[in-house]
Parts: C-alpha cells; sequence; structure tokens
C-alpha cells in the first residue's frame, strides 16, 4: 500500500481561481484594488524566487503587488521608515517583509511594527494573540495552508492525535494552536515535540497527524510514523541544487496513509493563503 500524495498545487490552483473571482466581485462592487506591499532586503536568490512567485500569483489573481527591494546593507532605520510609510498608505492593505532578514536587523522589532491590520502573514502578536484566542483575524499562511491540505486528504482531526515537530512562531507553534481549537479541521489532541525532545521517535509514532516543522532534510524517517498516518511535509531545503523535504518521502510513502510532496505541497497552498489574507485585509479596511 502507498500513500495517497495530497496535491497541494492542484489544491492552491483551485483556491486562487475561485479567489481570483471573488477579488473582481471585490473590485467591482467597491472600486478598491487589493494591493500587497513586498519588502526584500538583500539577495538571497531563494528569497527573490519566492517573493517573485508571490508577486504572479498576486496579478494572476486581480490583486496590485508592488515590490520594495532594499540593499543587504539596509539598516533597521531605513526599513521602519519603510514600513512606517506603508502603513500609511491607505492604498496599500497588506504588507510582507520576506524573512529572513540581515543579521545587522532585529525580525521581531520590524515585524512587531508593520501595524496589525496590514499584517497579512499573521506575525504581529496582536494577530496571533487573536488567533490564540479562537477569534481569527487573519490565520498565519502555512499552518493555514497545511490545515487545508489536511481536510483536502479526508482525515478526521477531531480527537486525533496531531504531533507538531518544530516550535517555530511563523509554523510549529501556530499550527499547534489552529489544531487544538474549537472547530472545523480541529478539536485535535496537540503533542509538540522538538530539538530537545525524548525519545522523539515513540512520539511521533504515536501520531494520526504528523506535521514536520523541523528544518532538518529528510529527517522523519518511515520508522518514526504510524501506518496510516497523514504526513504534512512543511519542511523546503536545498540539497544539491534539489529541493527536499523535513520527511524521508521514500521510507515514509509506503507506510503513511497520505503525505504531502515537496516540492508542490504545502509551498504552493502558503502563497494561496497570503492571497486570501490580502484580500481579507482590503475588505476590512475598505469598510
Ligand atoms: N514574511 C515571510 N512570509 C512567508 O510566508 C515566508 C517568508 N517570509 N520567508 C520564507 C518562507 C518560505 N515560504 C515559501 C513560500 C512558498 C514556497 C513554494 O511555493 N514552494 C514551491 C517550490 C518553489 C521552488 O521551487 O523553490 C513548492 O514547494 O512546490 C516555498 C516557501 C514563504 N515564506
Ligand atoms: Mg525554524
Amino acid at each position: 500500500m502507498s500513500a495517497q500524495i495530497i496535491d497541494g498545487k492542484g489544491v492552491a490552483a483551485r483556491l486562487r481561481k475561485d479567489l481570483g473571482e471573488e477579488v473582481s466581485q471585490f473590485r467591482e462592487a467597491t472600486g478598491v484594488v487589493p494591493h500587497l506591499a513586498a519588502i526584500l532586503v538583500g539577495e538571497d536568490p531563494a528569497s527573490a524566487v519566492y517573493v517573485r512567485n508571490k508577486q504572479r500569483a498576486c496579478e494572476k489573481a486581480g490583486i496590485k503587488s508592488t515590490l520594495h527591494r532594499l540593499d543587504a546593507a539596509t539598516t533597521q532605520v531605513d526599513l521602519l521608515e519603510l514600513i512606517s510609510g506603508l502603513n500609511g498608505d491607505d492604498s496599500v492593505h497588506g504588507i510582507l517583509c520576506q524573512l529572513p532578514l540581515p543579521s545587522q536587523i532585529d525580525e521581531t522589532t520590524v515585524l512587531d511594527s508593520v501595524t496589525p491590520i496590514k499584517d497579512v502573514d499573521c506575525f504581529h502578536p496582536e494577530n496571533v494573540g487573536l488567533m490564540v484566542q479562537g477569534r481569527p483575524r487573519y490565520l498565519p499562511c502555512t499552518p493555514a495552508g497545511c490545515q487545508r491540505l489536511i481536510a483536502e486528504a479526508g482525515v478526521e482531526t477531531s480527537g486525533a492525535h496531531a504531533v507538531i515537530v518544530g516550535r517555530s512562531e511563523i509554523v510549529g507553534k501556530p499550527m499547534g494552536m489552529m489544531l487544538v481549537q474549537k472547530g472545523d479541521v480541529a478539536n485535535a489532541t496537540v503533542t509538540y515535540a522538538h530539538s530537545r525532545t525524548k525519545n522523539l521517535a515513540e512520539i511521533t509514532r504515536q501520531a494520526d497527524i504528523l506535521v514536520a516543522a523541523i528544518g532538518k532534510p529528510n529527517f522523519i524517517r518511515g520508522e518514526m510514523v504510524k501506518p496510516g498516518a497523514c504526513v504534512i511535509d512543511v519542511g523546503i531545503n536545498r540539497v544539491d541544487e534539489k529541493l527536499v523535504g523535513d520527511v524521508d518521502f521514500d521510507s515514509v510513502v509506503g507506510i503513511a496513509g497520505s503525505i504531502t510532496p515537496v516540492p508542490g505541497g504545502v509551498g504552493p497552498m502558503t502563497i494561496a493563503m497570503l492571497l486570501q489574507n490580502t484580500l481579507t485585509a482590503a475588505k476590512l479596511q475598505a469598510e
């Protein structure tokens, strides 16, 4: 038996098409064009590719996108000044500051400076707090994409044991919070595991839903997976010019019940959710 391969790329394409229709209805009803401002600091080639993909997806969906490129040597003061200008620009609904930032810049200070209503990444503590309390303004893009793929796989989450491997503020921590909520594609029993967890394989083997967000290529192997589990691979690692996940696909695919591929799994969903949040942002600000 081989796992069902969850087609993130296909699901994302469908979502983006539906979203494009919603965007055109919104534009017609309000005359407002949803607008995402993206900030890219430095020359990291992977970041440049991601930002370009996000911009292309925006344009296809009828969302305006502008790119603000800053030199790798940009000071924190300059970046904060740019964000302050975008915060005050009524034509801009969403602001995305691509991570990682160069070492002279403190990421937390910068992310906290994005006005919460324009925080389409859902990184601001106000938005994280609202999400954790079960009254989200925005959902964080990558966890929301994972949740959508779990639903697409037809996996029951209510009462299921979801094990999150990884505790980043961007993926692992919010993912667990979303799956433990009361609600659809939620009501799970959540365990967080991470680099200090003892007997990790013993815990991952208890997972009905296993989310791998550790940032280590091919880390989750077949013997760490319960037969029939739903395995969501958030990893994006470049190894010998190739993109590989945090899951060792070849050893897991014969054991899991369903699995996301890399590429073509969570990554495209992250972008679809960003577009969704940008439309939400425009709606909230058009009121
Ligand atoms: N402020 C901020 N928000 C982010 O959401 C954010 C960020 N910074 N920094 C970097 C990470 C990473 N990320 C990805 C998005 C899409 C793909 C994606 O579409 N991946 C394709 C492959 C793309 C390729 O070939 O490189 C796939 O998995 O099929 C990957 C990674 C968003 N991030
Ligand atoms: Mg990390």
